[in-house]
């Protein structure tokens, strides 16, 4: 994709203005553009990244650059500063500015800080591949202000939501305020962002389901994990008292398939020690974010457990639990224990990311999760993540998610993103009422859902990993396509949306061009008629449709093509004359003779000869009463024009209707 047409954001220009000078915006898109493009060359050109990084952000006439204005640029593609894969170049930053500051003796104003080139270079070498993408334009999310907008937008829309009751079978959730509502999302390269109460620690209760049957099918193996549970939707209330026909728990995403989860890992270690290894394990999962535990909730809910304790002797009677298991209260302490780990949407959304990044942590870049147990608990999320309203909710989402009674919701876009949802409130099915709200707007919003993606699919909607290049190259390539195929209905659909049914492709051909090479009258009516596209562009070997329709001897088209271009030409008359017609002017002008089309042999487009006979043979048979009644029809037609020009309304005949 050609850097140039990679979209800089209008904000992130803004940042660069105070670089000194005042550069426009064209300068500063060039020198961001070609820095780009020579980063994404750099192995055939002669500096060095470093090199083109600093010239982007060096103050003119001056032997410094600021890194303040790479930090916000960074920001403005999501990237934190606390994103652990710029912490060398942070630290290096701090140090540094520690030394001037003692050397100076003044604070320095952090948002410009400027750097002699060696110090420059020596803060970004640590983070130059990760620098490099982001100039590059190069991340997942490449419009990240737009996309984040938009989700903005939802967040916003679901705020005024007030269904649901918060949990209150754990005293200590029921104390949280019903109108907390967070969201935050992590992008598989690390692009982060956050709305409302993103910051609150809250427990993650039922979500740990999803990480504990990842770090245990990672450890132990997936047969292992599922000679003890099954993989079927159990239909049933997240704390059912019920087994599947094997007498085995459903699924690792209910009570039931958890606790015995929970029981395999790592269960010949003693407490602490397990304990420990879980808290280490999600804390690299969620890259390092805010990982911690809540005694209270872990008090509180072993205090209320009957369900659960009940549930579990019924399962230690049908034999589910694994040999090593000797002490069910154990047992359960080590289940509520992961319940109670805390969070907040902001770690949750790093954690889902994790997920959504294949098992790998998107700001560490560190394997937390085998490859298999993350595409299986992918698997288990779609179809178990949500209980009893999961196929409701694969139904109308569509993605995998895992909800959780504190009112936590995250939800995996694999390959693209991972979103946090936060809200106490709960729908009766036990799974956040902001939460879900928000995942079918999302869902209306965006292509996410699993079959969103299908081929020839008519629905417009936001795909944040399309570059704005590529979104216009995608209907170029759509309707040239159409318009060869003859394809009238995707080429009404696309009209209907808006695409401008005269962009080209490289080599400038349109769909008209296409339409007229094939043959397809009716998409050339349409095109000239309904579209009111140009009837003469030129293609890079200067050929216009009609030459085209003439090549291939198009009869029909030929006419159309013709028809078409002496009703603009005398348009244009009349707009060069560009006088309103008076009554003697309205009298039919004497239509221009069209002049025999010369033979076109391209060689880029080498026509059969029998094809460019017939053409020329057929443009001489036109018999009189033709070229009068075609006469008759074009001063009909002028006037009509004319005419709908002065009342804008639909004109008759001329359209072909949509
Ligand atoms: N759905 C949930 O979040 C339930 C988790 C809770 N700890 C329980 O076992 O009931």
């Amino acid at each position: 994709m050609d850097p140039k047409s990679r979209k800089i954001s209008n904000a992130t220009l803004q940042q660069w203005s105070p670089l000194g000078e005042a550069k426009s915006k064209e300068s500063i898109v060039q020198t961001i553009s070609q820095t780009a493009e020579t980063l994404s060359n750099a192995f055939i050109c002669d500096q060095q990244p470093e090199d083109l990084i600093y010239n982007l952000f060096k103050i003119p006439n001056k032997e410094e650059a600021s890194i303040g204005k790479l930090l916000s640029l960074l920001k403005n593609f999501g990237l934190q500063e606390s994103d652990p894969r710029l912490k060398p170049m942070m630290q290096k930053i701090r140090d540094i500015e520690q030394a001037k500051e003692e050397q100076f003796k003044e604070a320095r104003d952090p948002k410009h800080w400027k750097l002699g080139k060696a110090d420059f270079q020596k803060c970004i070498s640590e983070s130059l591949s990760l620098i490099s993408r982001t100039l590059q334009n190069d991340l997942v999310v490449p419009s990240w202000t737009q996309f984040c907008n938009r989700i903005k937008d939802i967040y916003v829309k679901c705020k005024p939501i007030s269904d649901g009751k918060v949990a209150d079978y754990i005293p200590q959730l029921s104390r949280f305020d019903p109108n907390l509502w967070g969201v935050s999302i992590c992008t598989i390269d690390g692009q982060r962002a956050s709305w409302g109460d993103s910051k609150i620690p809250f427990c993650v209760q039922s979500v740990s389901k999803a990480f504990n049957y990842s770090l245990a099918a990672s450890d132990l193996g997936a047969d292992m994990v599922h000679h003890f549970v099954g993989q079927e939707p159990s239909g049933r209330l997240f704390n059912d008292i019920c087994l599947d026909t094997n007498n085995k728990p459903h699924n690792p995403m209910v009570n039931s398939g958890a606790i015995i989860v929970s029981s395999l890992i790592k269960n010949t270690w003693n407490m602490a020690d397990r304990f420990d290894h879980m808290l280490t394990e999600y804390r690299k999962i969620a890259g390092g974010e805010f990982v911690g535990f809540n005694n209270a909730v872990f008090l509180s809910e072993r205090a209320t457990a009957d369900r659960n304790f009940a549930l579990s002797y019924y399962m230690k009677e049908n034999k589910c639990f694994p040999e090593e298991t000797k002490n069910l209260s154990e047992a359960l302490d080590f289940y509520f224990q992961l319940c109670s780990m805390e969070v907040t949407c902001e770690t949750a959304a790093v954690m889902a990311a994790t997920l959504a990044n294949g098992g790998v942590c998107p700001i560490t870049e560190e394997r937390c999760i085998a490859s298999r147990p993350c595409r299986d608990v992918l698997s288990l999320m779609n179809s178990c993540g949500m209980y009893d309203y999961s196929g409701q909710f694969a139904f109308h989402v569509g993605l995998p998610a895992k909800s959780g009674v504190s009112g936590l919701l995250i939800v995996v876009i694999p390959n693209l993103v991972g979103i946090a949802l936060w809200s106490p409130p709960l729908d009766k099915m036990g799974n956040s009422c902001r939460g879900v709200a928000f995942c079918k707007e999302l869902i209306n919003n965006f292509n996410f859902h699993t079959y969103d993606n299908m081929s020839n699919n008519e629905a417009e909607k936001y795909d944040p990993r399309k570059r704005a290049g590529e979104r216009e190259k995608d209907n170029v390539v759509t309707l040239l396509f159409a318009a060869k195929a003859g394809d009238l209905n995707t080429v009404r659909r696309m009209y209907m949306q808006g695409t401008d049914l005269q962009v080209a492709d490289y080599d400038k051909r349109t769909a008209l061009h296409l339409a007229a090479c094939e043959g397809h009258a009716d998409v050339i009516r349409f095109l000239l008629n309904t579209a009111k596209v140009r009837a003469d562009p030129k293609d890079r070997w200067n050929r216009t449709p009609l030459q085209d329709a003439k090549a291939e001897g198009h009869i029909a088209c030929i006419k159309l093509l013709e028809q078409s271009m002496q009703l603009s030409e005398g348009h244009e008359d009349e707009d060069e004359d560009n006088v309103a017609p008076t009554k003697t002017e309205s009298q039919p002008k004497t239509v221009k003779k069209v002049e025999k089309p010369k033979k076109y042999t391209s060689p880029q487009r080498q026509t059969s000869t029998a094809a460019t006979i017939r053409s020329t043979e057929s443009s001489s048979t036109d018999t009189e009463e033709e070229e009068e009644d075609f006469r008759i029809l074009l001063e009909t037609k002028k006037k009509e024009i004319a005419a709908y020009e002065k009342s804008r309304k639909p004109l008759e005949g001329l359209t072909n209707g949509i």
